[in-house]
């Protein structure tokens, strides 16, 4: 498959080049030249097709050829030995747990699928490639953890400090090795700014091989969209209308969610759940696409003032406003509300929720009011236990930590603190 940038300035590429380059070089994202729907007969075996099946079935015309469909194969089952339940919480709204993997966030299936696609591509390149990260909480762990002992990749996370949860800190500045954290004084958007400005800067993409793996890398990004395939699966035989509520920051895993719907999910609507960092639910209403700084909430991760991926989005609908709309819904929630939703689906159902995945069942509540047909998947992006204080304050129930939790508690942190791209770039020459 090749991919073209949507600053339309640099040549189309193939995938290999996407995902060593991470960004093109006119500093556009990649976008696949063709979406192939999957035939009738892949949606119709749905139920008798397993989790790696589908994910290989689905993945596969975008990274072939160059990925061979042995070395395919492997990469999914390494990628996917978890679970992906789904949990009825009543006969309207359900959820998607995406969190039982190495970090408990959505985030590490896209890192491990990259870090498997760089290890295949680098094997017999003896030169090393730098991994830049910006995070605002769950892809730096993620990524941490996918690419651990990596032989020949180093990888770099710029994180905003003290902005993000201390389990999350924790997960990416504690492993050594191949990771280093960079604590940014900044937010998250200064963190992603400066990755991309070290993409355009010559001095130093001639000294070296530098990506990114964020959702702007076509290898990170696309394979979110197994997800929802996933969640069909499980529901498609007792619910007709379903829909999606993505707790959204950067706009990665609602915009796989579309291309999923592309090749042919029977999706019948998206809704885009944010915090009071809401330039989409803005624009939705005004037409006006106007980012603005982001502003620190509970749910941390979605603290994303000017999301990468909307300009993917606005490919797929071709710029369309109206397309858009009738298949995009999205709504903005205060920490408050979002406070008040963990804790009644703690007392109506039992259920733990992470402020994420709360923003994210408000969202079903929002649209449900509108159309109670529909029945409502709300992802579960990240495990409460990553967000202990606010979890354990607002439900007053002391919360079990798992092993993926524990193993990096009480582990020294190591970071370097930044303000300003310059000591990026020297961090990265030295
Ligand atoms: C827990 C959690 N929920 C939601 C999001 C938002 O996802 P996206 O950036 O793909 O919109 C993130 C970060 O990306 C996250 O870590
Ligand atoms: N919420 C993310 C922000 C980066 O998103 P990405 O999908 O583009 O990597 C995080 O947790 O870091």
């Amino acid at each position: 498959m090749n991919y073209y940038s949507l600053n339309h300035k640099a040549p189309s590429t193939s995938f290999k080049e996407a995902v060593i380059k991470g960004l093109a070089p006119d500093k556009g994202l990649y976008f696949p030249e063709k979406i192939t729907p999957l035939p009738k007969s892949f949606w119709d075996a749905i139920d008798d097709l397993s989790y790696t099946e589908l994910a290989f079935e689905a993945i596969k015309q975008f990274v072939s050829p160059e990925i061979p469909k042995t070395v395919l194969k492997t990469i999914v089952e390494e990628t996917l030995s978890f679970d992906f339940p789904v949990i009825k919480l009543n006969d309207h709204i359900s959820t998607l747990e995406l969190f039982h993997g190495p970090t408990m966030a959505f985030k590490d299936v896209g890192a491990r699928f990259m870090a498997r696609c760089l290890g295949y591509f680098n094997k017999n390149n003896d030169e090393e490639v730098t991994v830049l990260v910006a995070t605002s909480g769950d892809t730096g762990g993620a990524v941490a953890n996918g690419f651990l002992g990596v032989k020949g990749v180093n990888v770099v996370i710029l994180y905003p400090s003290g902005k993000v949860s201390d389990i999350q800190e924790m997960q990416l500045t504690t492993l050594g090795q191949n990771i280093k954290a960079l604590e940014v004084h900044g937010t998250f958007d200064d963190c992603q700014a400066m990755v991309k400005t070290a993409f355009l800067d010559e001095e130093l993409t001639n000294n070296m091989q530098l990506t990114s793996a964020n959702s702007i890398n076509v290898a990170r990004w696309l394979p979110q969209l197994f997800y929802f395939i996933f969640a069909y699966k499980q529901l498609h035989k007792q619910y007709k209308n379903i829909v999606f509520s993505v707790p959204s920051g950067n706009f990665g895993n609602i915009c796989a969610g579309m291309m999923a719907q592309q090749l042919g999910l029977p999706v019948k609507h998206f809704i885009a759940s944010n915090n009071e960092n809401n330039v989409v639910t803005r624009y939705l209403i005004s037409k006006l696409y106007e980012p603005k700084p982001s502003v620190q909430t509970i749910s941390n991760a979605m603290d994303v003032g000017a999301p990468s991926n909307f300009i993917r989005i606005q490919e797929i609908y071709k710029n369309n406003f109206d397309a858009l709309k009738d298949n995009l819904s999205s709504f903005s929630f205060s920490d408050e509300e979002t406070r008040e939703a963990m804790l009644e689906i703690y007392n109506h159902y039992l259920y733990v929720a992470d402020p994420h995945g709360a923003v994210g069942y408000l969202g079903c509540k929002g649209y449900l009011k509108e159309n109670p047909e529909a029945h409502c998947v709300f992802l579960e992006t990240a495990h409460p236990t990553k967000f202990l204080d606010v979890v354990e304050d607002v439900i007053e129930e002391k919360q079990p930590l798992p092993v993926q939790i524990q193993s990096v508690m009480g582990k020294e942190k190591v970071s370097v603190e930044i303000s300003v791209y310059e000591e990026l770039k020297s961090f990265l020459l030295s």
